[in-house]
């Protein structure tokens, strides 16, 4: 299974990306980080739409596309665990996670993701939101793995 996260903007060095790859590097899926970035300034809207398509490119064909957005639902980790799960067990050959830019993902990604999900109402910072997901996957493969890491 392949997990792909596809998200606006460039990682820079220092200690929100330090918790990122702490965790990316324990993962034993395959994981692939593609960042999209436009380069020249663009009204928000404008910006917007040119961001969904760079996201929406960067996703595999066919993947399970999971949007992360504040709006989205609230899952416990185990539940979180339990969908990445049920994928894995139906052969899903790829999981895509998409976080937007400054301001958030336009309604085509919101409607062409499988699923949409909240790390709680608040609004993150989405440097911040790579981090917490790259928790929360290691979190998922501990809890498949049976592993004392995740306790209820
Ligand atoms: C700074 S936020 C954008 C906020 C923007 N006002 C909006 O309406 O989405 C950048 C990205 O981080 C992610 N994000 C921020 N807060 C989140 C949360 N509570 N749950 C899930 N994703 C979140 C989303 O992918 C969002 O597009």
């Amino acid at each position: 299974m392949r997990i792909t996260l596809a998200a606006v903007g460039r990682g820079k060095p220092g200690p929100v990306r330090d918790v990122y790859q702490h965790y990316i590097k324990r993962l034993n899926w395959h994981f692939d980080l593609r960042e999209v970035e436009e380069r020249k300034a663009l009204p928000p809207a404008q910006l917007k739409r040119r961001e969904a398509e760079m996201l929406l490119d960067a996703i595999p064909k066919g993947a399970a596309l999971v949007a992360l957005d504040e709006r989205g639902k609230n899952l416990s980790s185990a539940e979180f665990a339990q969908m990445i799960g049920q994928w894995r067990d139906n052969s899903v050959q790829d999981i895509a996670f998409v976080i937007g830019g400054a301001d958030g993902l336009e309604e085509r990604v919101r409607s062409a993701a499988t699923r949409s999900i909240s790390f709680g109402r608040m609004t993150w910072p989405h440097m911040m939101v790579r981090a917490l997901l790259a928790e929360q996957l290691y979190r998922a493969q501990s809890i498949l793995a049976g592993h004392p890491y995740h306790r209820e």
